[in-house]
């Protein structure tokens, strides 16, 4: 089993560092001001000065609209936005033609008729799916809240988009996710943090080693 690993909410040169080094194939730079994760576009900046062309730099936002894209775009030199809202199959559509980059939805999930809506609604419009859990009613945030759905929901389906799987993953619990799920990426932010918008540099490399198979 291996499989592609994003580590979102890079905030610091540290986590940058931690993430690369333990093999990372994608980093997430999190433009939503109320996420503890949340990084500036100078901060985007100064991270992308040391990140290679050969790792995914990818923005997310929240129902982000142009002007916004278009700084982060060029602050974080990205390669793919993820969209995080309620944004429509038509939004989807308009950024990936306005700024040419790849473009991966998010679409929040506790049934099986969420992810057979998602591939009505995004299958082929999306580069990506991203499959994540839905957020608790409490939670401010439409994503990072460590919480996971049920992952035999994803067993046997197969997208025209490529996909990710996201919620609530772990170093313990991503080696069953990906074998129940058989997903071919997976995306962890809450997991990999020692507080809050703080990553931890050994759960990264466990989470990584234990994605891939190592
Ligand atoms: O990480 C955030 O703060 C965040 C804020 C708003 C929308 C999405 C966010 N994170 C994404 O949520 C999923 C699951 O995260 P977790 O591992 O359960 O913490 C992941 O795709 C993050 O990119």
């Amino acid at each position: 089993m291996s499989c592609m690993v994003k580590i979102c909410g890079i905030n610091s040169e540290d986590a940058a560092m931690a993430a690369m080094s333990a093999g990372a194939d994608a980093l997430g730079y999190v433009f939503f001001p109320p996420s503890p994760r949340h990084i500036s576009l100078n901060g985007a900046t100064t991270l992308t000065e040391r990140v290679p062309d050969s790792i995914l730099k990818v923005g997310l936002f929240v129902e982000a609209g142009d002007e916004a894209l278009e700084n982060a775009i060029k602050a974080g030199r990205l390669d793919m936005i993820q969209m995080h809202g309620k944004e429509s199959p038509e939004r989807v559509a308009e950024v990936k033609e306005k700024f040419g980059l790849r473009v991966m939805k998010a679409v929040s999930v506790s049934t099986s008729d969420d992810i057979d809506a998602a591939a009505a609604n995004f299958d082929g419009v999306a580069d990506f799916l991203l499959f994540d859990a839905k957020p608790p009613k409490e939670s401010i945030l439409p994503g990072g809240n460590a919480v996971s759905f049920d992952w035999t929901l994803l067993t046997g389906r197969s997208f025209k988009s490529n996909w990710m799987l996201a919620g609530g993953l772990d170093p313990d619990n991503v080696t069953d996710a990906v074998r129940i799920s058989g997903a071919p990426w997976v995306d962890v932010s809450s997991g990999v943090e020692k507080t809050k918008g703080v990553k931890d540099a050994r759960r990264i490399a466990d989470f990584i080693r234990a994605a891939k198979g190592y």
